[in-house]
């Protein structure tokens, strides 16, 4: 079997067409745009250009974009001080303060100082505990883009067999809640789980956020499976520059029934659901009813 490639890309694409139609909409009818504010502190490479993507992309949906670069030797009193005042203006409706943060900062106090509403990546306790216990909240960007591509290929997810490779708070977690959510049975696996292959093998949803490059080979994945490859690995091959996944793309594809590529799969979707999270969190600000189909 050759897997159906389900194309991220082209998904985000769709779900930012929504957003752009929701936010045209907001300002016609009620004089309101969503804004979003990134936060990076430093002068980590990969995260200057993934702020840089997402300053693109909210602009191109309609929003407003508030960038806020401070120096990398920044205190953690000035940092929250700036959360305080985000989480103050009423034009910004989404907060995100990019990872990793610089060692001296304390990367929990900062995120659980974002006014839970704002908090556009779900990452705040007061949205894992809502999350957990079914409530609505903000929901991770990764895991909710993810959730959207399972639904969209498998219709329900009641039943099936999932298994979430990664148990970090920012995807595996998530992942998981939402899986559960969906009605799924579902397992957590991570580098200590034993025989991690045969536990692989048994899923019929199979996630892989665990930051390893291709770590989960074709002879892991049940024939006919959905393969959702989180990871994004740079690494070097035969002299060149190569970005991978956390899944070995070719011996997967070749027994999965679906299969997500890298790049071009779950990463723009991140994007995309960063934007309907600040669309959601505008219309919950403003008492307005929430887009359909944006949210968990
Ligand atoms: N507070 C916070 N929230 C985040 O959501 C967050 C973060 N910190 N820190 C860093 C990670 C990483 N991340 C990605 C988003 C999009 C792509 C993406 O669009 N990737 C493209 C191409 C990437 C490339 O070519 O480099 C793709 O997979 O096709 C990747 C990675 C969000 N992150």
């Amino acid at each position: 079997m050759t897997a159906k490639v389900i194309d991220g890309k082209a998904f985000a694409a769709k779900v930012r067409a929504q957003v752009t139609e929701h936010v045209a909409r907001l300002a016609e009818q009620n004089g309101i745009q969503p804004g979003l504010a990134v936060v990076l502190v430093g002068e980590d490479p990969a995260s200057k250009v993934y702020v840089k993507n997402k300053h693109a992309s909210t602009i191109e949906v309609g929003m407003a974009s508030f960038e806020h670069r401070l120096d990398a030797s920044t205190g953690e009193a000035e940092l929250l001080a700036l959360i305080d005042q985000l989480n103050a203006d009423p034009k910004v409706h989404g907060i995100l303060v990019q990872l990793p943060l610089p060692a001296h900062l304390n990367s929990e106090l900062v995120i659980n100082r974002i006014a839970p509403a704002k908090d556009v990546d779900g990452f705040h306790i007061s949205n894992v505990g809502l999350l957990g216990t079914g409530q609505k909240s903000m929901v991770p960007c990764t895991p909710l883009g993810c959730l959207m591509m399972l639904r969209d290929h498998h219709g329900s997810l009641a039943g099936l067999n999932a298994v979430v490779v990664g148990r970090s708070n920012i995807v595996g977690k998530p992942m998981a809640q939402l899986l559960l959510g969906d009605s799924c049975t579902v397992t957590i696996a991570h580098s200590r789980t034993k025989d991690l292959a045969e536990v692989c093998k048994r899923a019929d949803i199979l996630v892989a956020a665990v930051g390893r490059p291709e770590m989960v080979t074709g002879d892991m994945v049940k024939p006919g499976a959905t393969v959702i490859d989180v990871g994004i690995n740079r690494i070097e091959r035969d002299g060149k520059n190569k970005l991978v996944g956390d899944v070995h793309y070719e011996s997967a594809a070749a027994v999965a029934g679906a299969i997500t590529p890298v790049p071009g799969g779950v990463g723009p979707m991140t994007i995309a659901c960063l934007l309907a999270n600040t669309l959601t969190a505008c219309c919950r600000a403003n008492g307005l009813e929430e887009p359909k189909g944006l949210t968990a």
